[in-house]
């Protein structure tokens, strides 16, 4: 089993109550074996990484993806999400293969990897192409087929939904995780729907769904249902066993806030797409009031542009304050908090990531702090949440494999992604 060290860097548990502290990590396999002031080893390690100027933290966890639409990032933009879906992103798609998704997946599991984030959920088509992707890239990833019931397939997308969750479930050495993904409200109606939440309920499978993200979206379902979205999903009984990842929930009353109130699972917020979109503002205060799991996300970097986390993390805590007129609302801690631990209980890996402890998985990432943005270090937390970027990871580390050191892919060749992905984006947008 291989040992890897990491001597004398800060280190950030994001556990409650831990102060950083300056230490040394030891990580035997997939596992972190022991964290401490100064380790002593009975044999040395394999590798020895000096941590001098490095934060050790824990990796980040991305709640809501569509990873493969790197390959669309800034095609189309400014636009209001319904015209950008319906004629900009669902043409575009219409035109991909399945080795496009995989090299769409891939550019996407690279940006993620050289920006800190070790584990992601996604919801796209091909997915056996994500799932080989997530294999060869070595991240972490709870993985859904989204499941469109506009029109009739013959049944095709939900066996391809059913074939993911029986094929890939724990491939990767357990990297992968799997839930069932109907769309959104919008792109679901009541039958198909709740027969999906049964299938998931019976199974003990996890939904992963887009939630009132746009104010169209509560028009429309108010016309056709006369309920909220989330009264929609509510009366369908999607929440009464399952755990449900609900992406967005920009457009939440105070009587949908207390519909998902004690749900399992919770929200994958996604600020900077609902900026971005002119979407609105979620109501993440009132679902931390309500005792509701909200983590972050970045939705696809067709919308997003980005897929760095610390752009998420600066944008979910400034709205809240801006909001609320009360800069004392989501400090850095909790912020930090929300984009690991946090996240990482709506993937429902919250016992093997998260925080730094013995025991738990290795994904970690490296900050290095030896930037002028980055000095002095009064606050660790408040220093990174308001001033680091996804450029500031030197290393990322997923299940004790180094994937990034000193900023180099170590598992693929950045040249022949950067060739795959551009060739493929020109070919999917011509014309369009
Ligand atoms: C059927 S796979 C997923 C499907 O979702 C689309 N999508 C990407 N971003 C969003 C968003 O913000 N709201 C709704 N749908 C979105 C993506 O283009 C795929 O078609
Ligand atoms: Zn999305």
């Amino acid at each position: 089993m291989k040992r890897t060290l990491i001597t004398g860097c800060t280190i950030l548990t994001m556990c409650e109550g831990d102060a950083p502290f300056v230490g040394d990590l030891l990580i035997e396999g997939e596992r972190i074996a022991a964290i401490g002031p100064e380790l002593k080893l009975e044999q040395p390690a394999d590798e020895v990484i000096a941590g001098k100027d490095l934060v050790a933290m824990p990796g980040l966890i991305n709640a809501h993806n569509h990873a493969s639409m790197s390959l669309l990032r800034a095609f189309s933009d400014d636009l209001k999400l319904m015209d950008w879906l319906d004629k900009k992103m669902l043409p575009a798609e219409a035109r991909m293969t399945p080795e496009d998704v995989y090299w769409g997946t891939m550019l996407g599991t690279a940006e993620m990897i050289a920006s800190g984030t070790t584990s992601f959920a996604d919801m796209y088509v091909h997915m056996d192409q994500v799932a080989q992707a997530v294999v060869d890239s070595g991240m972490r990833a709870s993985l859904t087929r989204g499941v469109v019931f506009l029109q009739d397939d013959g049944g095709k997308r939900m066996t391809e939904a059913l074939h993911l969750i029986d094929t890939w479930t724990g491939a990767g050495e357990g990297r992968i995780t799997t839930m069932l993904g109907p769309h959104a409200p919008y792109t679901c109606p009541p039958q198909p729907l709740s027969e999906i939440i049964q299938i998931a309920r019976s199974r003990q499978i996890p939904l992963h769904i887009h939630l009132a993200e746009t104010r169209e979206e509560v028009v429309k379902i108010r016309e056709r249902y006369n309920q909220t979205p989330t009264e929609y999903l509510h009366e369908l009984g999607m929440f009464e066993d399952n755990h449900v990842l609900l992406a967005h929930a920009v457009h939440l009353d105070a009587a949908d806030v207390r519909l998902l109130s004690g749900m399992r699972g919770g929200v994958a917020h996604n600020p900077v797409s609902n900026l971005k979109l002119g979407c609105g503002i979620a109501p993440v205060k009132e679902m931390l009031e309500q005792n509701i799991t909200v983590g972050l996300g970045t939705d696809g970097a067709g919308s997003a542009t980005t897929l760095d986390m610390f752009a998420e993390i600066k944008a979910a805590t400034w709205l809240q304050k801006l909001q609320h007129g009360d800069p004392t609302l989501l400090p850095a801690w909790q912020v930090l908090r929300m984009a690991t631990i946090e996240s990482a209980k709506l993937l429902q890996i919250e016992d093997e990531v998260g925080t730094l402890e013995p025991g738990k998985k290795a994904d970690l990432i490296l900050l290095n702090l030896n930037k002028p943005h980055l000095q002095p270090v009064h606050d660790l937390s408040a220093l990174i949440a308001y001033s680091a970027t996804g450029a500031d990871v030197d290393t990322t580390i997923v299940n004790g494999q180094v994937l990034m050191r000193g900023r180099q892919f170590t598992r693929f060749s950045w040249e022949e992604l950067r060739r795959e992905a551009a060739e493929r984006a020109a070919r999917l947008v011509e014309g369009l």
